[in-house]
């Protein structure tokens, strides 16, 4: 039994036809604690479904989702979300939507103790000079990164990031993966990020697993990224073990694709094929 285990996980919703469609189809994963686990895949196959799950949002229809061998029920603050759209209280500053979150999940903390542990997650995500700033006041990488402050700072047993950076510019989003790199060199914390970008899989994470193109979508083979850490955006791109790991995970999701019996093989979205932020300078 790994850290967190998918065991064949399979979830459908309604369609509008009144039928039901299954988006999930026997899903499988194993993860090790301490591990940063990517899984990629194409718009709409699933992604967010398999998270909600392990978010504890959403039930599997068959199968279960198991962190340190416990079956997940519901939502915890084991395990915190960030999502693609920034989460925060407009009325409260970084520091306060912390603090909130900090004071719920450690009432038993003194509360110094509680806002010197608030401090040191802002100023981990680089924002001790704008604790005291509103939502408004705020750029959107900023925002995303006081949630990635809070979803640290409740020291969840996994963190979950479903695409946490898809709302921002090429820019932005290039930074912030920076800073998720130099904050896991840091915080050795379980991390499960999906998103659609296969550079950015192969940039900060450990291992990267497709999940095949949907309907019916499954969990593929895990693709292990053997480049040594620290990663840096511009050297990799010249990275033959980049290139190969690329083409390899991108064939196997076109693969995905045209295997699928379905009228609609080549969904209208595909993953990114390096037209991503990865060599472009932060
Ligand atoms: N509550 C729901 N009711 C009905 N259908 C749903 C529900 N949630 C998701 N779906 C459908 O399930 C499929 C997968 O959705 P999901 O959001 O998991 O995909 P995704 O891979 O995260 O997409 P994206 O990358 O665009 O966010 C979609 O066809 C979606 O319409």
């Amino acid at each position: 039994m790994s850290y967190l285990n998918l065991n064949g996980v399979s979830k459908g919703f309604r369609s509008a036809s009144g039928g039901r469609t299954e988006v999930l189809h026997d899903a499988w994963l194993s993860m090790e604690r301490g591990e940063f686990v990517a899984v990629v895949g194409f718009s709409g196959a699933g992604k967010t479904t398999l998270m909600n799950m392990v978010a504890g949002l959403a039930t599997p229809d068959s199968g279960t989702v198991q962190l340190e061998g416990e079956t997940i029920t519901g939502p915890g603050p084991d395990r915190m979300l960030v999502f693609q759209n920034y989460s925060l209280l407009p009325w409260m500053t970084a520091f306060e939507n912390v603090k909130l979150a900090v004071d719920q999940v450690f009432p038993q903390w003194d509360n110094k103790w509680r806002r010197e542990h608030t401090e040191n997650y802002l100023k981990m995500v680089s924002l001790g000079h704008a604790m005291d700033r509103k939502p408004s006041q705020l750029s959107g990488g900023m925002r995303q990164r006081v949630c990635v402050a809070r979803a640290l700072a409740c020291e969840p047993r996994i963190l979950l990031l479903d695409e946490p950076f898809g709302a921002l510019d090429a820019l932005t989003r290039g930074t912030l993966q920076d800073e998720l790199m130099k904050i896991r060199s840091q915080d050795d914390r379980t991390i499960l990020m999906i998103t659609n970008d296969v550079d950015e899989a192969i940039l900060v994470a450990d291992r990267i697993i497709p999940l095949t193109a949907g309907p019916r979508a499954t969990l593929g083979p895990s693709f292990t990224v053997d480049i040594e850490r620290p990663r840096d955006r511009k050297e990799i791109n010249h990275d033959s073990r980049f290139k190969k790991l690329r083409k390899d995970v991108n064939d196997f999701l076109l693969g995905s694709a045209a295997d699928k019996r379905n009228p609609v093989k080549v969904p209208a979205k595909v993953p990114s094929f390096g037209g991503t932020p990865v060599g472009v300078s932060a």
